[in-house]
Formats: C-alpha cells, structure tokens, sequence
C-alpha cells in the first residue's frame, strides 16, 4: 500500500523565484529542497542540504505540511515546483506527486541519476545530472539508464552536465553519446560556490562568464548543435545567495 503521508526530510521550501538552470530556465518556480545526500561533490553549491553538520537545519515533514507550504507560497494558484536538494531521489515523494497533480500543480526533479524511484514516472521533467571528473565522483552510468528507464518516456527526461574544464566536457560528450535521445544542456561551473552561513561571499562572476564563452566556443567549434549552453541564471542575478 502507498502511504499517503510519509514524512519528508526538507533543508527548505522558497519561492515562487524563477528557475535558474536547465530546461525550465525563466520559469515561476517553487522549490523543495530536501536534506541529504548519497554524493558529496568537491564543487556542490548546496552544501547546507548535503553535509550531515546541517542537519539541525532540516526538517521531517509529512506530506501534508510540505503540501500547505507550497500552497501558502503559490497563492494556491498552481506553479512549477522543483524538487532538488541534496538528492530528492533519497525521499518518498511520490504522494506528494499525487497531491500536487490533484490541484495542477507540476514537478520537476533533479537528480544525479544515483538512486531510481519508480514514482519517477510520475514526475512532468526529471533533469539528471551526472557528475563529472572534476566532482570527483564516479558516474555508476546503469543507475542513470535505469532512471531513464523508470521515466517509461512519460516525463520529459533531459540531461544536465556542469562543465569546469576539458575533462568534464569530454564527459558531457559522453553521457550525450550513452543517452542520444536525451536532450543536453551544458552548464559553466561555479568555481566560487557558498560555504554554508557564507552565502553573502562574493562570486566570481566573471570567471564564471570566461568559462561560459571557452563552454560556447567548444561546442560552436565541434559543431555539437544538439548542446544547449545555459548559465545558472540565478547566480548571475543573485550570486550564492540561498532561497532564490
Ligand atoms: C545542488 S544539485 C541538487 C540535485 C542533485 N543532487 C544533483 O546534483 O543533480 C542541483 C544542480 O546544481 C548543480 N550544481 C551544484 N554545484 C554546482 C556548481 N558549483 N556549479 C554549477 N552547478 C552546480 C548540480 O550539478 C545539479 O545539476
Ligand atoms: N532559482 C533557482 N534555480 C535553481 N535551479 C536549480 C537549483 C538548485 O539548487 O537545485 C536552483 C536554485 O536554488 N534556485
Ligand atoms: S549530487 Fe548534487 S546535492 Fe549532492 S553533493 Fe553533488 S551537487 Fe551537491
Ligand atoms: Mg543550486
């Protein structure tokens, strides 16, 4: 049986903002980010919903409250609402799903691609993020084909790679290859992310925007038209400021 109100761990609810990254850049947004993570990225720019010294700051959540918090911020009109974290995957949030379709709401989720949910084919866009070598992680690549495969090609399923430099573009080129019928979206690394309780500490726009135009000039060269090249548009309005 589907329980119908699981507790949720959760870092933080905000918005509606607009959202930064990805497929769904520019679009009224709330955000659900649960705490807690299976990866522990050299460059992850939420630390605050990964590292376990956070904890405090989270909260167990049924559904139902997590559902009146996304109301109350929304006006109960529906919006886009995005599930990130830390991994989201490590959550039930397949209620949740169910809740917010009933009211027409849509969702959204961004994962590493780690962890497989079949509620996954629930979801309106799952956004998976493989980790390149500059993360230091390693890409277990049949966890993301069994994600993908848990879509079932209901959501619209898309591919999410940060790129810092030539080995992560040569990864990003990758994981396109593995997952052709996927479309990419390439995004610069912030090589300048917050330290948590530090997230007025400025960020390096302008190496950020170096990185973008070298991120243009690669793919424009090897003539990769399928590659779309989107900067985390909130970093360039707000930098590392949380909540937005
Ligand atoms: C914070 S993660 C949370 C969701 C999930 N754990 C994941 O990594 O996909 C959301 C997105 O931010 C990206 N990201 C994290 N740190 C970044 C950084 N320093 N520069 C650019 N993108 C970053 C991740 O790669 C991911 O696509
Ligand atoms: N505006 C905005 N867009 C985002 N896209 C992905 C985000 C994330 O941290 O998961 C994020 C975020 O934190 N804010
Ligand atoms: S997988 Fe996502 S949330 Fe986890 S450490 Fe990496 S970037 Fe941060
Ligand atoms: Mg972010």
């Amino acid at each position: 049986m589907i329980e119908t109100n699981p507790a949720i761990r959760v870092s933080e609810i905000f918005g509606p903002t607009i959202q930064g990254e990805g497929p769904l850049i520019g679009l009224p947004t709330v955000f659900i980010r649960t705490g807690g993570c299976d990866y522990r990225c050299s460059w992850c720019d939420t630390l605050h919903a990964v590292d376990n010294q956070f904890r405090h700051e989270w909260k167990m959540m049924p559904v139902d409250a997590v559902w009146q918090s996304v109301v109350e911020l929304s006006g109960t009109q529906p919006v886009m609402v995005s599930l990130s974290g830390g991994n989201p995957a490590i959550q039930p949030l397949g209620a949740l799903i169910d809740r917010g379709h009933g009211a027409g709401y849509r969702f959204a989720l961004e994962t590493q691609g780690s962890v497989v949910r079949d509620w996954f084919v629930d979801l309106d866009v799952l956004v998976l993020s493989p980790k390149p070598p500059s993360s230091e992680m390693r890409t277990d690549w049949a966890a993301i084909q069994a994600c993908v495969d848990a879509a079932q090609e209901k959501p619209q399923v898309v591919l999410k790679l940060v790129v810092f430099d030539e080995s992560d573009y040569a990864y990003a080129k990758e994981a396109a290859a593995r997952f052709s019928r996927l479309p990419v979206f390439l995004q610069p690394g912030n090589h300048t992310p917050p330290r948590p309780g530090n997230e007025d500490a400025s960020v390096d726009l302008d190496g950020i925007i170096k990185r973008m135009q070298w991120l243009v000039d690669k793919v424009t060269r090897d003539r990769w038209f399928e590659a779309r090249v989107l900067p985390q548009l909130h970093v360039l309005l707000w930098g590392n400021k949380r909540g937005v």
